[in-house]
């Protein structure tokens, strides 16, 4: 379904900053089938080489703006806090069917409208950087004015890096980010933190970081493959009285375990995004 819908779109797709997280979501959506001539980049400091190779694969980069025909699809993935300058320049490129998808944490689908216009279709969605394998979660609420028809499109440029689950409360958005959005980062800071424990236990500090490493992302295998629970695999490595249950005492201590602590780190997320939203 991605793929039909990414060859046959009524405009270009516009993406407003191909740094980190918009590069690889444009990634996905050349290798699904995007023609790189419905590709449009804006992105004023992208690095020489960059821009030479996006348009070298056909992709429009930095065209003048009134040169562009009505976006299918304008994509918003410069940081939150660039929003107030760079987002009035692209407002005369949203026509009645242009999708905007934005993926800035924080702002807001209010504060996009109140920039883009109020009749603007604005998808709000938080991608995260497995997209770039296709291995994304995007969470996504639709503004008002998006028609079943644009909810399918974006539906379709999201599904095309990942998997995509749609909320209706906005509300929910900022915890949504603290979770999947930044969520990887939590997850290569266990690399990282494995390797440091294992060097503080007396492991040489290669060999620490290249079996955590391993460690992490085959045990992130073993429960994308599987259908048991979280717990279920947990308890799976935990033998009675074991070395893991051990760790575990520790690590799933009610008051200083990763459980409280998690807590923490995910309310903080949640409180910066609410601090963008600006
Ligand atoms: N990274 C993630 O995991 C992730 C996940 C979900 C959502 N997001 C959201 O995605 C957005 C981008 O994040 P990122 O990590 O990809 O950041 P990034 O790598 O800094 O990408 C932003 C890009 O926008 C460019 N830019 C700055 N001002 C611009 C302007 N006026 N017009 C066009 N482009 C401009 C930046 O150039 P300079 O570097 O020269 O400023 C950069 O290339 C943020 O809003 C973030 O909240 C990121
Ligand atoms: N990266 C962005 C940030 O750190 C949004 C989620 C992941 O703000």
């Amino acid at each position: 379904m991605s793929e039909s819908v990414l060859k046959s779109l009524s405009g270009p797709v516009v993406l407003l900053g191909a740094g980190k997280m918009g590069g690889a979501m444009l990634e996905g959506w050349l290798k699904l089938g995007l023609p790189a001539d419905k590709a449009v980049v804006l992105d004023p400091n992208l690095p020489a080489e960059t821009a030479a190779a996006l348009a070298g694969r056909g992709v429009l980069v930095n065209p003048a703006l009134a040169s562009l025909p009505a976006p299918a699809v304008l994509l918003l993935a410069v940081k939150p806090q660039v929003a107030p300058e760079a987002l009035p320049p692209v407002a005369p490129l949203v026509r009645a069917g242009t999708v905007v998808v934005s993926i800035m944490a924080g702002r807001t689908l209010g504060t996009m409208a109140g920039i883009l216009g109020a009749q603007a279709a604005i998808v709000r969605a938080i991608p995260n950087t497995p997209a770039a394998i296709g291995r994304g979660v995007s969470v996504a609420v639709a503004g008002p004015t998006v028609t079943a028809a644009q909810r399918e499109l974006a539906t379709a440029l999201l599904g095309a890096i990942g998997i995509v689950e749609w909320i209706g409360d906005e509300a929910l958005m900022d915890a949504a980010t603290a979770v999947s959005g930044s969520g990887p980062a939590y997850a290569f800071l266990l690399a990282e933190v494995l390797a440091q424990a294992g060097v503080a236990a007396g492991l040489p500090a290669e060999l620490s970081a290249r079996i955590a490493r391993a460690t992490v992302s085959g045990a992130g295998a073993l429960m994308d493959q599987s259908d048991l629970p979280a717990a279920t695999l947990r308890q799976n490595v935990t033998s009675p009285g074991g070395t893991t249950a051990a760790a575990l005492a520790v690590l799933m201590d009610a008051g200083k375990g990763f459980g409280p602590l998690m807590v923490e780190a995910v309310a903080a997320a949640t409180k910066r995004g609410k601090e963008l939203a600006g």
